[in-house]
């Protein structure tokens, strides 16, 4: 109680301010590696800690001193283990959130060749399966596909899903205003209470929404129906200018359009 006292006695306010920016880094850092293969690595550096602690407190002479090793080196061995991550982060940081006029309209590009895309699929009934990678990092699941680092352009996307195409099977992932890959394996959604007309394709795109703050766009194969992913939750896109509206809202987060129907409201 009394060390407490002294504790707050000493508190300045740029100690507060102090623990906001290593708040927000944390903060930042735990959403760029959340659904990547760093955040399995995270738990692991989290058990080895548990257990360095547990050799500590029953005296395991050998074990303690590995660990100790290990974690005298913890810096180290972070910045080896997430550099990927660092990177994103470092890049966000000078990008970060203030989209201007430019950022806007870069985005708008990005839609409306997306748009394009996924209207003349879905009158030709051709699947689709396009990720918008924004916050998440979902490096993990780009590396599980083909590098492409192509520019973003209707005829690209229309080509990459035609079935003889050797990239159409699997998704495409956009982030930062490059088609990162394609071909890409996405995890599958398993709440059981999908729809059960929802082939592996919906259930990939449901599934890497549960996981990440991605925006998916599917067209199906088989009715050509258009629909958005986010959060969990199926968006019917009745229009073209459905889709781009709600492609603003999602990515840009701009809110300017009323209610559309939701298909199979699910949560994780
Ligand atoms: N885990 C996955 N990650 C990415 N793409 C996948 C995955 N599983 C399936 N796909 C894609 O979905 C296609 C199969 O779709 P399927 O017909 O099973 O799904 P669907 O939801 O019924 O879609 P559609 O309405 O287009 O038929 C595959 O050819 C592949 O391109």
């Amino acid at each position: 109680m009394q060390q407490l006292g002294i504790l707050l006695a000493n508190f300045r306010v740029i100690d507060l301010l102090d623990i906001a920016a290593v708040a927000i880094i944390m903060y930042r850092f735990l959403l760029i590696v959340q659904g990547t293969r760093a955040y399995q690595m995270l738990f692991g550096i989290v058990a080895l800690a548990m257990l360095w602690w547990v050799s500590q407190f029953y005296e395991l002479y050998s074990l303690s001193w590995i660990l100790q090793n290990f974690f005298d080196y913890l810096f180290i061995i972070l910045i080896v283990l997430f550099q990927d991550q660092i990177r994103s982060a470092l890049v966000s940081i000078s990008s970060t959130k203030i989209i201007g006029r430019n950022g806007r309209s870069k985005f708008d590009q990005q839609i409306e060749e997306v748009v394009a895309a996924c209207s003349a699929l879905s009158r030709e009934r051709t699947g689709a399966l396009i990720v918008f990678e924004k916050n998440h990092g979902l490096l993990n699941y780009s590396s599980s596909g083909t590098r492409l680092d192509s520019r973003i352009h209707s005829d690209i996307i229309y080509s990459i899903f035609q079935t003889n195409s050797p990239l159409h099977d699997g998704a495409i992932i956009i982030y930062n205003g490059v088609i990162q890959a394609a071909g890409c394996f996405l995890p599958l959604s398993k709440n059981v209470e999908i729809d059960r007309h929802f082939g592996t394709r919906h259930r990939a795109a449901l599934g890497i929404t549960e996981i990440s703050d991605a925006v998916v766009v599917t067209v199906s194969e088989e009715t050509g129906r258009i629909n958005i992913c986010y959060n969990g939750v199926f968006h019917y896109m009745e229009n073209e200018d459905l889709l781009r509206k709600y492609l603003r809202k999602f990515l840009l987060e701009i809110d300017r359009v009323g209610p559309v129907e939701s298909v199979g409201r699910i949560t994780p």
